[in-house]
């Protein structure tokens, strides 16, 4: 049977909700948290709480970002000692038999960073507004993973509290992606919008314009990760299936270049949230196992960078 992505409800587990979550709703979404993780480590959730004006206002200054011309981009480029900062197409090579990924991306792991101020100042007025949302939805989510696994409520908060301040202390990464129009002939072999890969940390929190082509694999199929307005995706990283000895699998996906010529020609744009713990946090798996040796989340992260990156 196709497997589907399931959709959660937050209610008053959701950013709109003034007061304390009632325990019974813990109780449920924990629930229904470690089922979807279990079967797809992919799931929708409704309800959240970041609002639908607040995440266009980055896609649009984004937009007018990405769309400056290269010269511009240039100056805020990234690199390899410096994580910040804007990646050109076929920078990030996920899947190493592509030729091309399609893809432009800038990342943010701290408000204090540098933003492309100077060329564009309503990017950095958007992002702060939308990233301080997504450390307190995270901070709920790890609240109910923990619970979901039977631990102490606050056991993944304790490893995750220094996000967004700063990649010396803890690499959550806010990005903002921006897949360029592929106006010209017909799809070729080695092209791609995003090679297949799964995520390294945590997890990660994604929303994504209507134009749609993410793709989750799951049981040997590809599955469409249709839009769904209003909602946040979320899929389980690497790391944590490493904490969960393999409870949670880190799920392959992809953004396939779209078959029809007229959706091709449309840019496509997505937020990534990707949450990790505070570097220095040493993780092994929940269970006991004794099979791997534990690792920092920094060296696990810097390892995973070096097989992707071209600088
Ligand atoms: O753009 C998307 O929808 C997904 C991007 C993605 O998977 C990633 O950046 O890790
Ligand atoms: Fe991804």
């Amino acid at each position: 049977m196709k497997r589907s992505i399931p959709i959660i409800d937050l209610a008053d587990i959701g950013l709109g909700n003034a007061e304390e979550p009632k325990q019974s709703t813990i109780d449920r979404v924990s629930k229904e948290l470690d089922e979807a993780f279990v079967n797809i480590g992919f799931v929708y959730l409704k309800n959240h709480g970041i609002d639908n004006p607040t995440v266009d206002a980055v896609l649009r200054a984004s937009q007018t970002f990405f769309e400056l011309p290269d010269s511009c981009k240039d100056i805020y480029r990234r690199n390899s000692t410096q994580y910040d900062g804007y990646s050109g197409v076929d920078q990030e090579i996920l899947e190493s038999k592509n030729l091309h990924e399609v893809r432009e991306a800038y990342d943010i792991t701290s408000l204090d960073s540098f933003f492309p101020d100077k060329h564009q100042p309503e990017f950095r007025k958007t992002v702060s507004e939308l990233v301080p949302k997504l450390c307190k939805l995270s901070h709920r989510l790890l609240r109910c993973l923990a619970v979901a696994l039977g631990l102490d409520e606050e056991y993944f908060t304790r490893c995750h509290t220094m996000m967004c301040q700063g990649s010396d202390k803890n690499a959550t990464t806010f990005r903002t992606l921006f897949y360029p129009s592929l106006a010209d002939g017909a799809i070729k072999a080695g092209v791609e919008r995003c090679g297949q890969h799964s995520d390294y940390g945590t997890f990660t929190l994604l929303f994504q314009d209507d134009i749609g082509g993410l793709e989750v694999l799951s049981g040997g199929e590809w599955i469409a990760a249709t839009p769904i307005l209003g909602t946040v995706l979320v899929n389980v990283g690497d790391l944590m299936q490493f904490w969960t000895a393999n409870r949670y699998p880190a799920t392959i996906h992809r953004v396939r270049v779209p078959e029809e010529e007229i959706r091709r020609r449309q840019p496509r744009q997505s937020l990534a949230f990707f949450v990790h713990p505070d570097n220095d946090v040493m993780v092994s798996p929940l269970n006991g196992s004794k099979n791997n040796s534990p690792i920092s989340a920094l060296a696990h992260l810097n390892l995973r960078y070096s097989q992707t990156y071209k600088y």
